[in-house]
């Protein structure tokens, strides 16, 4: 129970509670309840709810993903189901082909969950929760007076000691007509089946709807429409309904509906249009073909035969779905202009074309360069499968994710991913392969089962947030914005989901490096990458300590990196890495009390200064227990070493010491593992462990003053153009680059 304002509301869950719960009241099972509630006290309570909700007393939204089970298998037919009564029910026992029907007899409480009351046909009553929908009040799914079918139903204990029907995957709830075949006599209305009424009517209804933002309610106007046109043909209302229902699919996330919606409209203006009606417009395959084909080809010149209003929606739908073109050209400018808080979704095509996902022997899958590419070439574009765009000033957009099975919790930015996943999924089956093909961590293997040829694939909701835990990416609204930060601000990022994208691998010392522009990712060279090399990057910047980086990545993504520097780093004694991070965090702390002063002194920085040589001294000596001979750090990072050395080159800059800031510029990039040489006034990269970020642009930068002030113009020229290049390979793109270098 949830005490809000001082008032229970026991619709919401505390996920606290509910686990332990869960853990301690397995004895029930298979059981029937051994309390009943009555109609009277069921509705009751209901009205309170909707009273709570309608004042806003309700906590921060919270789904709970209960222990896992997947949906019921197949397709919801009449003719395959057996049809039980609650009264058959037992407790947390699925029996997967039954099906319960219900009838429901209050208006929905929709918040973190959707909650009515509903009869059966024997008059028997119960609490429904319904989960994982994405309906809100104003827009509800499962109305007052609804007849829905559950599947694999069982009564589930609530924490309270009552027991409700709880549906978690969304296509375990069907939502039957009430002139359905399955539908109980007593329950049975003919009327809406009726083929006869005035379809324009209907149209104008479904506008008002549409205005109103009750966008299943337009829908239904709209197919009512459609069905009386079907017996009344009128081209005129016919296309009119189809492109209006399209639009509703669109803003609900239902593409597929939405394509076969647009090519009824199109193939129906074309029927009715002399010059047209024996064109391949009219049929709807091609269009529909057309709209799917992730190209911007039109050798059918359909866009220019069509009337403006079906041609901005194929457009639309043409993005929505996903373009690819072949070249890595893209106009920075207009996009990033376009993006800000509310606007991330931008009118871009995926550039693929030179990256192929294959085997990597030792990773799993990963993207492999399929041509040569530079340092800063963009190696892939990618439009997000799906990337959440509430508004983070919102408070109603706060949102929690709890799984009770292994006792996570994600924050919003994750709880709307999967939210949005969950709808985006279930709504277009054509998209699922390509979601499901990721690695879900064996969930499916240990839940699942092996799909029939053309059996449809299944929205298994514990499935979506596996895989979305495993492949997902954090993403500022442009990469730009974040390195005009204040330090350790820590703005909110949205979690989003690209599907290339999540083929990578990680590499702490990574060849590429990703960045974002509004809701396009892109993958830029950190150094020059031979065809046939696998790209990877970093899913997180590396902690100092190998222990701690590799509990990271096996906590967070299952597996322990084996690139060289954790290789290197795992080899040296644990005494040693011990000693380096003590002396680290000394320094560290010095160092901090040194910037509460003010104005460091010359004699504190060489005091700095010596004990960075004592750290770096313990790198030297580092060569793996036993073994004498090459600095095995050679060429990698040497991370307990960077933030000192930034202090310093920092400081000996702002005493305006130049040889001083080059020397510990220079030092700073080469502990970030990037080995520079500067002989004969020509800047070489000897060696690029792929630690390209906004420290090594600033260094890059500071160099570049170093040299000028030293008369050494051609070194610092080149300085420059580099640090404009990384910036690039940071941020994606040019753009805010004249601002962030003045
Ligand atoms: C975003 S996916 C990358 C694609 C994945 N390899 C696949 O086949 O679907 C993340 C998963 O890839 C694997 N992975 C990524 N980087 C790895 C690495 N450096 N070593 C081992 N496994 C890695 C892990 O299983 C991780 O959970």
């Amino acid at each position: 129970m949830v005490s809000f304002a001082g008032v229970n509301n026991t619709y919401e869950e505390v996920p606290d509670l509910a686990k332990k719960f869960i853990n301690d009241a397995s004895n029930e099972t298979g059981q029937r309840p051994k309390s009943k509630v009555s109609r009277g006290t069921l509705v009751r309570t209901h009205q309170q709810h909707l009273k709570l909700l309608s004042e806003g007393s309700v906590p921060v939204r919270s789904l709970v993903l209960p222990k896992p089970y997947p949906p019921a298998r197949g397709w919801f037919a009449a003719t395959s189901t057996k049809t039980v009564h609650l009264g058959d029910l037992q407790i947390d026992s699925r029996d997967r082909s039954a099906v319960l029907l219900l009838r429901t007899v209050t208006a929905p409480y929709v918040w973190s969950s959707t909650v009515t009351v509903a009869e059966d046909e024997t008059g028997d009553v119960t609490r429904l929760t319904v989960c994982n929908l994405e309906d809100n009040v104003v827009d509800p799914i499962v109305t007052e007076g609804a007849i829905v079918a559950v599947r694999q139903p069982c009564w589930t204990r609530l924490v309270d000691g009552g027991y409700h029907i709880r549906v978690d995957h969304p296509s375990d709830l069907v939502l039957l007509q009430p002139y359905d075949d399955l539908v109980p006599e007593a329950w049975k209305d003919d009327d809406g089946k009726a083929s006869n009424g005035d379809a324009a009517q209907c149209k104008r209804d479904g506008d008002k709807m549409f205005l109103k933002k009750r966008f299943r309610q337009a829908l239904e106007l709209y197919t009512k429409g459609l069905q009386y046109v079907s017996t009344t043909p009128d081209s005129v209302v016919e296309i009119d309904l189809y492109r209006k229902r399209c639009g509703v699919s669109i803003v609900l996330l239902r593409l597929d509906d939405a394509a076969k919606d647009l090519s009824e409209a199109i193939a129906s203006h074309a029927r009715s249009t002399p010059d047209l009606s024996s064109s391949e417009l009219a049929d709807v395959s091609v269009v529909k073909s057309w709209l799917r084909s992730r190209s911007t080809e039109d050798s059918l010149h359909i866009s220019s035969r069509i009337p403006r209003p079906l041609k901005e929606l194929a457009v639309r739908i043409k993005f929505d779905i996903g373009i690819n073109q072949t070249t890595p050209e893209y106009n920075f400018s207009v996009i990033s202009a376009y993006v800000g808080p509310l606007t991330l979704h931008v009118d871009a095509a995926n550039y693929l074309n030179d990256t192929e996902v294959r085997e990597t022997g030792s990773h799993g899958r990963g993207i492999f360069a399929k041509k040569d590419f530079k340092e800063g070439d963009l190696i892939c574009a990618e439009k997000a499968f799906v990337l959440p765009g509430y508004f983070m000033q919102d408070r109603n957009s706060d949102c929690l994710l709890y799984s009770l099975d292994d006792g996570t919790a994600a924050s919003r930015p994750g709880a709307w991913l999967f939210k949005e996943l969950v709808q985006k999924l279930r709504w277009n089956p054509s998209l699922r392969k390509e979601y499901f093909d990721m690695s879900d961590g064996g969930y499916w293997q240990e839940h699942g089962w092996e799909l029939a040829g053309d059996e449809e694939l299944p929205v298994d909701i514990f499935r979506v947030e596996y895989i979305r835990r495993l492949n997902c990416f954090s993403a500022p609204i442009r990469s730009s914005d974040l390195l005009n930060q204040p330090p350790n601000s820590n703005p909110e990022l949205r979690n989003g989901f690209w599907t290339h994208g999540s083929y990578a691998n990680h590499s702490c010392l990574p060849n590429s490096i990703r960045a974002f522009i509004g809701d396009l990712r892109f993958l830029r060279a950190a150094r020059d990458i031979p065809a046939g090399e696998e790209i990877t990057n970093q899913y997180v910047a590396p902690d100092i300590d190998i222990d701690e980086r590799q509990e990271k990545l096996r906590t967070t993504w299952g597996f322990e990196c084996d690139c060289q520097l954790c290789v290197t780093d795992g080899s040296v004694s644990r005494d040693t890495r011990k000693e380096r991070l003590r002396q680290f965090e000394e320094l560290k702390n010095t160092v901090m009390k040194l910037g509460e002063k003010g104005a460091p002194t010359i004699t504190s920085l060489k005091k700095i200064a010596r004990a960075l040589r004592e750290i770096e001294a313990l790198y030297s000596l580092s060569s793996p227990e036993g073994q004498t001979g090459e600095d095995p750090y050679a060429t990698l990072p040497r991370l307990a070493l960077v933030h000192p050395t930034l202090f310093l080159t920092e400081a000996w800059r702002s005493v305006k010491n130049v040889d001083r800031t080059i020397e510990y510029g220079l030092k700073l990039l080469r502990n970030f593992g990037i080995v520079i040489r500067t002989e004969g006034g020509k800047l070489e990269t000897v060696h690029n462990a792929g630690f390209v970020n906004v420290e090594t642009v600033r260094a890059l930068n500071y160099l570049a003053e170093g040299y000028t002030s030293r008369g050494e113009e051609q070194l610092a020229h080149q300085c420059r153009e580099k640090a404009r290049l990384w910036y690039i390979i940071i941020t994606g793109s040019e753009v805010g680059a004249e601002q962030f270098f003045s």
